[in-house]
């Protein structure tokens, strides 16, 4: 499942040639000026954002900060009052059916057939995808093996722990070879230990695939070692930068403590 990323291109160091057109890279995802209201609630107030891919980006907010409102939108569930989303270059309300098929989604909300087996899951959503025969039997191993899940394809999904089910959902995001992946949530009801886990899986798939990742969730420890941070409240984007920056920005001592200052520090 290669995922193909555009770079720039790289400047020569030979002699001085005509210099070619340097073009920036191409965003897995640029979000522009976004507002949804609903009726008199304003959960998105103009959020603008633009990710690369490779990197691991947490959309840290709290509770009704707005998060579950823009991963909605990103994937097609509900419109924007304004604002645009292109995904690798294409609009999102243009050519919806170009840009939803280089997203891959996590939703909070856990939704796999308990009922079915890990296998017969994957396979279905593989039909959705329109990935058929052998590249479906291929594609369900590879996207078990990179979360180390292959013992579990023919249990039900009901047998497993819920570390184990987050890991399938998130292995069945991977399977159309997704640029950028949408995770809200993705620990909720999960243990520390898992937790921990399951933020290592997604770690290395973002350094070892060029994958680019969006985490949404309010608990902090779990994206220390992101690569960004962008905290939203109160449908804005308050602060953008590394985690390191964020907290000497900030001028607390610690990423939580940073977080604290900005979303309950902050005066309404
Ligand atoms: N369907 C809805 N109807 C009315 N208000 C809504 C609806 N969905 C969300 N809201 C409101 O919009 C705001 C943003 O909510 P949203 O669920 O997007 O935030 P969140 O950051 O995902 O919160 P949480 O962490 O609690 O899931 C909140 O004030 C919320 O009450």
């Amino acid at each position: 499942m290669p995922i193909a990323a555009e770079r720039p291109a790289r400047e020569s160091a030979g002699p001085k040639l005509p210099s070619p057109v340097m073009t920036a890279p191409v965003p897995v995802i640029a979000i522009d000026g976004l507002t949804k209201s609903y009726g008199k609630v304003r959960a998105l107030d103009g959020v603008s954002l633009s990710l690369e891919p490779g990197r691991f980006t947490a959309l840290l907010g709290p509770n009704g900060a707005g998060k579950s409102t823009l991963f909605q939108i990103l994937t097609g569930l509900f419109v924007a009052d304004s604002g645009s989303v292109r995904v690798l270059g294409a609009d999102l309300a243009a050519d919806p059916t170009a840009a939803l098929a280089r997203l891959g989604i996590v939703f909070q909300q856990p939704s796999l057939d308990l009922d079915l087996t890990v296998e017969q899951n994957l396979a279905y959503h593989a039909g959705l995808h329109g990935i058929g025969g052998r590249r479906r039997r291929d594609a369900i191993e590879e996207a078990l093996a990179l979360f180390g899940q292959s013992e579990t394809r023919r249990q039900r999904v009901r047998t497993l722990s819920g570390g184990n089910r987050r890991k399938i959902e998130m292995a069945r995001a991977l399977m159309s070879a997704p640029a950028l992946l949408l995770l809200d949530e993705p620990t909720q009801g999960l243990d520390p230990a898992s937790r921990r886990d399951l933020v290592l899986h997604v770690s290395r798939l973002v350094r070892e695939r060029d994958l680019g990742v969006l985490w949404a969730t309010h608990i902090v420890s779990e994206v220390e070692a992101a690569d960004r941070v962008v905290v939203l409240h109160r449908g804005r984007v308050i602060e953008d930068g590394a985690p390191a920056d964020v907290v000497a920005r900030s001028g607390a001592s610690t990423l939580e403590g940073a977080f604290l200052a900005l979303t309950q520090g902050r005066a309404a």
